[in-house]
Order: structure tokens, then C-alpha cells, then sequence
């Protein structure tokens, strides 16, 4: 610690899924000097490699935080939850469910509506190409150069070929259609973030690259407490690693990747917030910035439970010690095409549930899987589910610190279903999901274990379950939104309003939600950011 320059040209706050990014392309300017300074460890997990470890990993404490959660949530019963997010080198995508998507036209339209000049699904598609090696090669809407790989999901089974025939007939759209084309509606196999059925995340892909450069400068175990300011320029960070307190300054700027719910509450703990939040926690204020913190955002995901006769579920083919080891030989030797090569989704349909949308509103996720009662074994019936989100939730919540002790969580609160239409949606489409079912061919014997016939009979009996049963989708955003009205956080270059020398560039500036996993998205932004900077040298 002790031979690290005090100066960089810029410091990168997280070196999360945006962080890694935005530090690998300012660094291949030979004459940047860039730090990109991390709180977690470096990511040496073998379960980040295998996608399938997805869900082994995000229970491992040492790699993904589980030290936050909402506050109780007044239209779901008073319930809370956890808010976990990979706390490693890179950040959430060396530990999330690889389901790779864009989100929709106007997912990006309403972006643009609220503010976010210059961030439309046109002006969008060059960045979104630029990070991408896509299965599909070299074409108008993909790329086949960039860090990070893309391929259709792996483990094509017959359950899983059944569900998409069937969604596309009930629903009457196509199948196997391009979900990241930006008119994705129908049904198919996900795309997923990995590389010959390895996960591709930004530290194995980006990093590793950029890490061979001498002047790129990684430290992990080191959380920044503070941002530094001359006046309202942002000059640098105060980090502790360790029992150590170090100060590093940045002759150009900040970058703060923290994530949606970490990004907000540096800003606040450094003075830039709502005035009022800052003032009761004795927090000088180095700027009134309203909207910081404010808009978080999250897709609230419920789910229908299905047993199955069908041999094509986890709860089949992992049963036994000697098919779990099968299988990883068969993962490790052969051809990476079994069920080690899962994400948090196999297949699923894009679809409008809702008269009150106008356009696609919902995403159908099928997933050959059946937790037991401790929520990571596999119970003992084979058995799948069909979850689902809302693609553009109305609630809003938000990110407030609770102190001014960097070490104490902010608090976090969604207000999720807070609004008629979020509960509307998720109506429709639990509705939806339930036909999909029914109509299932017959030799697969499908049974519904949840939410039964009781819950169906009414909606109330059905938004009780849904309030009862759902949770996060893990796509916290929106808490530095962009935008030019006064209670967005950063302008369309993601400047902090009122700031020199400091960006956000991570989920937290979303306007809204994406239509989709919002990690495609993210890598989006990443890119988009580092050209920023970089063009504004
Ligand atoms: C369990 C899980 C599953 C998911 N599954 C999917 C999926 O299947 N598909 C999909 O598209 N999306 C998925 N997502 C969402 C997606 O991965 C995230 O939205 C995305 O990775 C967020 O990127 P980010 O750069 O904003 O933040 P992160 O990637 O979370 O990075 C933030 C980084 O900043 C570090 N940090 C925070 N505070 C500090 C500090 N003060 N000092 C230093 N470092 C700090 C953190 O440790 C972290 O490494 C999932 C997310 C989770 C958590």
C-alpha cells in the first residue's frame, strides 16, 4: 500500500460490472494514469466461472454482500427483504444470472422522454455492439469484437423446447425470436453472458486485458468513504484498507460505479444530496442535489410452482452425487452443453400482459428448477417455475443514509405495487402464465403447486399472494438519475449537476427501468461513459 502514487489522472470507484469497464477503456490511453479502487476481494472463485454456480456463489458471503435490506414495504404486507450484490472484482456480473437481454425500443424512448437526451435505442446500438462478441457474428444490431461474450443458452431439453411452443401458441407470437433486437416479443432460450459456457463477466474479460497495463492500478479490500472536494470540484477520495485511512487525488475526475445502492449513499456521506438528509446527519454540504437517492427502482418478481413428470429439471438430473459429478465432468471435459450451463433463466417469452400498456410489458421466465424448503437445495420432486416482472414499474422508492458512518447501511425502500398498474400488470400476467401451463402437452403431467386454485379464484386472493411471495429481481437502479429537471443527479453526459470532475456511470443513472435483466444495459452505459471522458479530455 505504501508504493501507491498519491495521484492518478482518474479514480474509478467500483470495479463492478460498469467500473471495470470504464477503467479497461480509459486505460488504453497509454496516457491516462488510471486507479479503480474496490471494496470486495479479487474474484478467484471457481463458481463465478460456471454459470450454474450462479447460485452457489451469491450465498457465499465473501463475494456478495448481504449486509443491506428494505425497509418494510407498506403494499407488500410490511415485508422486507434482502438486497445482495456482488461485492468482488467485478462487481455483480462475476456473481448474477448471466441472462443477457437489452430491454426494448421504448424502454429507451421513455429514457429519452424523461430527460435523457441523446440516449435513445438508436443512438444506444453502437455501444451495446462495441462491448459484444454475439453468437450471431458481425450485423446491423450486433457486434462480434468486444470483451464480452454472448451465446444462446446451452442446455436445450425438451421440457424447455415444450414450454416455447407452448408460450408461442398461447400467446400467438413467434418463437425463438432475437430478444435483443429491441422488438423482442414472443418466446425462445435466453441469451447469456459466457464465453463456450463459461460466464463472461468484466473482470474475466475486461480486466484481465486491461490489468496487463502499466498504467491501470487495481486495489482491492479498499472502500471509499468519502469523495473529496476544492470548493465544488471533486478532487479525490478518502479510502480505508484495512485498518488504514488513505486519501488518492485525481487531476481529472471521479467516477463513481458503485452500484444503485452504494453510489447514492457516497454521494450523501461526501455532501452532495438533499440538504435536509445531510444537515441531520451533520454532513457538511458541499452541494443541494435533491434527487440523489431518490427514484430507486427494482423489478418486483412473483412466480407460478409446477410439478412435472418430465426427467428435463434440475431436481432430475442433479438428484444424486454421481449425476452431479457426471455432469461436471461431462461440463469440464465435454462440450459445456449441459445443465452446468444454466443461468438464473433457461427460456422464456417477452409478451404484453396489460391492456393499460401499450406495448411489450412483461417478461416470462422459465426455469426447470425447484428449490427445497432451505431456498438453495433442490426439493425432491422434479418440478419448474414460470417467473415474471413487470418491464417498466411506476413505484418508486428510495436510498437514505442513516448516519454519517460509512460502515452503517442506508436505508432502502422500493414502494413496490404502490401504483394501480404495477399491480395490474402482474395480475395479467400471472393470468397469463397460468394458461401457458394448462396448455402444456399432456405427457408431461404438469401440476400447480403455487399459487393454486384458492389464490386464482379472485385477483384480490391473487395480489395477496403476489404481495406475500414476491421479491426483488435484483435490478436496483435510478438513484443518480440522468436527466436536465431538477431532481435528476447527473446531465446526459452523467456529470454530476453542479460538479466538476464527477461522473456516475453505473445502473444508478437509469431513468427508468429497462425492459429486460438490466446488466446488458449497464455494460451499455459503461461504454457510453468511458467515451464520454474520453472525448472530453
Ligand atoms: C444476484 C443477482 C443476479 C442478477 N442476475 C442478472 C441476470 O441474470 N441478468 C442481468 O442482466 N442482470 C442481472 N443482475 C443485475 C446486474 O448484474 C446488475 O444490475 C449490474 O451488475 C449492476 O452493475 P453496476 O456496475 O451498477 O454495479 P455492481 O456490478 O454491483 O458493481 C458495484 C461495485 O462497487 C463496489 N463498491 C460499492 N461501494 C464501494 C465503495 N464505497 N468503495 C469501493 N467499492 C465499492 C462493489 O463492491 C461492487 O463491486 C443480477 C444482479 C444480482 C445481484
Amino acid at each position: 500500500m505504501t508504493h501507491l502514487p498519491r495521484q492518478f489522472d482518474y479514480i474509478v470507484v467500483g470495479a463492478g460490472s460498469a467500473g471495470a469497464v470504464v477503467a479497461s477503456r480509459l486505460s488504453e490511453d497509454p496516457h491516462n494514469q488510471v486507479l479503480l479502487i474496490e471494496a470486495g476481494p479479487d474474484d478467484k472463485s471457481l463458481w463465478s466461472r460456471i454459470p450454474l454456480g450462479f447460485a452457489k456463489i451469491i450465498f457465499n458471503k465473501k463475494y456478495t454482500s448481504w449486509d443491506h435490506q428494505t425497509e418494510p414495504e407498506e403494499a407488500i404486507n410490511g415485508r422486507q427483504y434482502a438486497l445482495p450484490y456482488g461485492r468482488l472484482v467485478g462487481g455483480s456480473s462475476a456473481i448474477n444470472g448471466l441472462v443477457h437481454v437489452r430491454g426494448i425500443k421504448s424502454d429507451y424512448d421513455a429514457w429519452v422522454q424523461a430527460g435523457a437526451e441523446g440516449w435513445s435505442w438508436e443512438e444506444n446500438l453502437p455501444f451495446h455492439r462495441r462491448y459484444e462478441s454475439d453468437h450471431r457474428g458481425n450485423t446491423s444490431l450486433h457486434g462480434a469484437d468486444g470483451p464480452i461474450s454472448v451465446e444462446r443458452a446451452r442446455w436445450k431439453n425438451p421440457l424447455a423446447d415444450a414450454y416455447i411452443d407452448t408460450a408461442a401458441k398461447t400467446l400467438g407470437t413467434g418463437k425463438n425470436v432475437d430478444f435483443n433486437s429491441g422488438e423482442p416479443a414472443g418466446s425462445g432460450y435466453w441469451d447469456l453472458a459466457t464465453h463456450r459456457g463459461m460466464r463472461s463477466s468484466t473482470s474475466q474479460t475486461f480486466l484481465k486485458e486491461a490489468r496487463k497495463r502499466s498504467n491501470l492500478t487495481v486495489l482491492t479490500e479498499s472502500t471509499v468513504t468519502k469523495i473529496n472536494f476544492e470548493g465544488k470540484r471533486a478532487t479525490g477520495v478518502t479510502y480505508r484498507h484495512g485498518s488504514e485511512e488513505l486519501q488518492v487525488t485525481a487531476a481529472k475526475e471521479v467516477i463513481l460505479s458503485s452500484g444503485a445502492l452504494l453510489t447514492p449513499k457516497l454521494l450523501q456521506l461526501s455532501g452532495v444530496g438533499p440538504a435536509a438528509l445531510l444537515k441531520e446527519h451533520g454532513i457538511e454540504v458541499i452541494h443541494d442535489l435533491p434527487g440523489v437517492g431518490e427514484n430507486l427502482m427494482d423489478h418486483f418478481q412473483v412466480g407460478r410452482k409446477y410439478t412435472t413428470n418430465s426427467r428435463y429439471t434440475f431436481n432430475k438430473v442433479m438428484r444424486t452425487p454421481i449425476q452431479q459429478a457426471l455432469n461436471g465432468i461431462r461440463y469440464f471435459a465435454g462440450d459445456r452443453n449441459g445443465p452446468l450451463t444454466i443461468g438464473a433463466s433457461l427460456a422464456g417469452s417477452y409478451l404484453q400482459a396489460s391492456e393499460l400498456s401499450d406495448d411489450v410489458d412483461l417478461q416470462l421466465h422459465f426455469l426447470p428448477f425447484m428449490p427445497g424448503d432451505k431456498g438453495w437445495d433442490l426439493a425432491k420432486f422434479s418440478g419448474f417455475r414460470l417467473g415474471m416482472y413487470q418491464g417498466r414499474p411506476k413505484s418508486r422508492g428510495h436510498a437514505r443514509i442513516t448516519s454519517a458512518d460509512p460502515l452503517a447501511s442506508a436505508s432502502y425502500t422500493f414502494n413496490h405495487l404502490s401504483e394501480e398498474e404495477d399491480r395490474q400488470v402482474l395480475l395479467a400476467g400471472m393470468r397469463i402464465a397460468g394458461k401457458i401451463a394448462a396448455a402444456m402437452p399432456a405427457e408431461y403431467d404438469v401440476k400447480e403447486i403455487a399459487p393454486g386454485p384458492e389464490a386464482d379464484a379472485s385477483d384480490e386472493a391473487l395480489l395477496d399472494y403476489i404481495k406475500e411471495t414476491g421479491d426483488t429481481a435484483f435490478h436496483y437502479a435510478g438513484t443518480a438519475r440522468m436527466g436536465t429537471d431538477p431532481l435528476s443527479v447527473v446531465d446526459p453526459q452523467l456529470r454530476v449537476h453542479g460538479i466538476t470532475g464527477l461522473r456516475v456511470v453505473d445502473a444508478s443513472v437509469m431513468p427508468g427501468e429497462l425492459t429486460a435483466n438490466i446488466h446488458a444495459g449497464v455494460l451499455m452505459i459503461a461504454e457510453r461513459g468511458a467515451d464520454f471522458i474520453l472525448r472530453s479530455k
